[in-house]
């Protein structure tokens, strides 16, 4: 009679994240160890003692699920856009692990691509919104045009299934589709955040990075696009990252929270249990200023 055991199925179960950091840090300046020292929250500085290099962000992980949104929240200069755009490929990151599930088996650090290889993700698994419309869109160009930007860009050719899908997003972030051939321009600043919305989602990417998305319109508008994004965000599957300096918009849009501050990590969980008993001074700080 055998005794040898039966080896278990080496299959190994696709991730259940979309997106996930590990370890991702970015320096500004000199990259080495030396910086590191005398960084962070305990020192109350991110702008290294011994070399003046700007530890902008270090050892941010998180995991984030299809259909599910991550906040990061912080005051200025605490590292949240950094990440962000170390994520999206604006930049490089110094260190660290980004991976997403729709790139090979989910082990493939994104960070080691070449860049045409980082443009091409961005096209098809990354999509970003920045605070400022003008970083996402081209001003000068119609609703239409900047919409028809990604598509292109992945070999869409038909003008006419084009306008079509312009169109529809268009429809689906509320703008009027009669204003497609209008350049951006002429729109007020809701409706510019708007288009930039839509060409983020032309191309059904899994993730989408919000950077700010409604600061600088005013209340009444911010409402208007935050009430937009939090359907988006129920009706799709898509992953999405929101970073914000207001609990008011990570309470809105997010389930789970980081809360950065001199460049790293002090407090993260579910975003009402923090918002109701932040532990972490800072937070603490955070969620009473919310509170006015
Ligand atoms: N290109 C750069 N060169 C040097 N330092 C930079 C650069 N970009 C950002 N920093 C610094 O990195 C730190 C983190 O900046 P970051 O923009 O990520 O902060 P933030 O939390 O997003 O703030 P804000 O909401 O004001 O954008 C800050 O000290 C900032 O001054």
């Amino acid at each position: 009679m055998s005794t040898a055991a039966t080896a278990p199925p080496t299959t190994s179960a696709p991730p259940t994240w979309a997106l996930r950091t590990e370890g991702l840090g970015r320096i500004y300046g000199d990259p080495g160890p030396a910086s590191l020292v005398g960084t962070g929250p305990d020192f109350g500085t991110e702008i290294s003692p011994a070399t003046g290099a700007v530890v902008a962000a270090w050892d941010v992980g998180f995991e984030v699920a299809p259909g599910e949104a991550l906040g990061i929240i912080g005051e200025s200069g605490s590292g949240k856009s950094t990440v962000m755009r170390c994520i999206a490929g604006d930049e490089q990151a110094t260190a660290g692990t980004i991976a997403l599930r729709g790139v090979g088996d989910g082990t493939v650090n994104i960070r080691d691509l070449s860049p045409t290889a980082r443009r091409k993700l961005r096209l098809q698994q990354i999509s970003a919104v920045y605070q400022d419309p003008a970083a996402g869109l081209n001003l000068d160009v119609t609703a239409g045009g900047n919409i028809a930007d990604p598509l292109t860009a992945i070999g869409w050719r038909n003008y006419g299934s084009i306008r079509q899908r312009a169109a529809e997003l268009l429809q689906r972030v509320e703008v009027p589709v009669g204003r497609m051939d209008d350049a951006v321009r002429t729109f007020s600043g809701g409706m510019r955040q708007r288009v930039q919305i839509a060409k983020a989602l032309a191309n059904d990417p899994p993730v989408l990075l919000l950077d700010e998305p409604t600061t600088g319109l005013d209340a009444s508008v911010a409402a208007g696009v935050l009430d937009l994004l939090r359907h988006l965000l129920e009706e799709t599957g898509i992953a999405a990252v929101v970073v914000s300096h207001d609990f008011g918009v990570i309470d809105l849009l997010t389930r789970r929270v980081l809360v950065m501050q001199h460049g790293r990590v002090v407090e993260s969980g579910l975003t009402d249990q923090l918002l109701e008993d932040p532990q972490h001074p800072y937070s603490q700080q955070l969620v009473a200023a919310a509170r006015g």
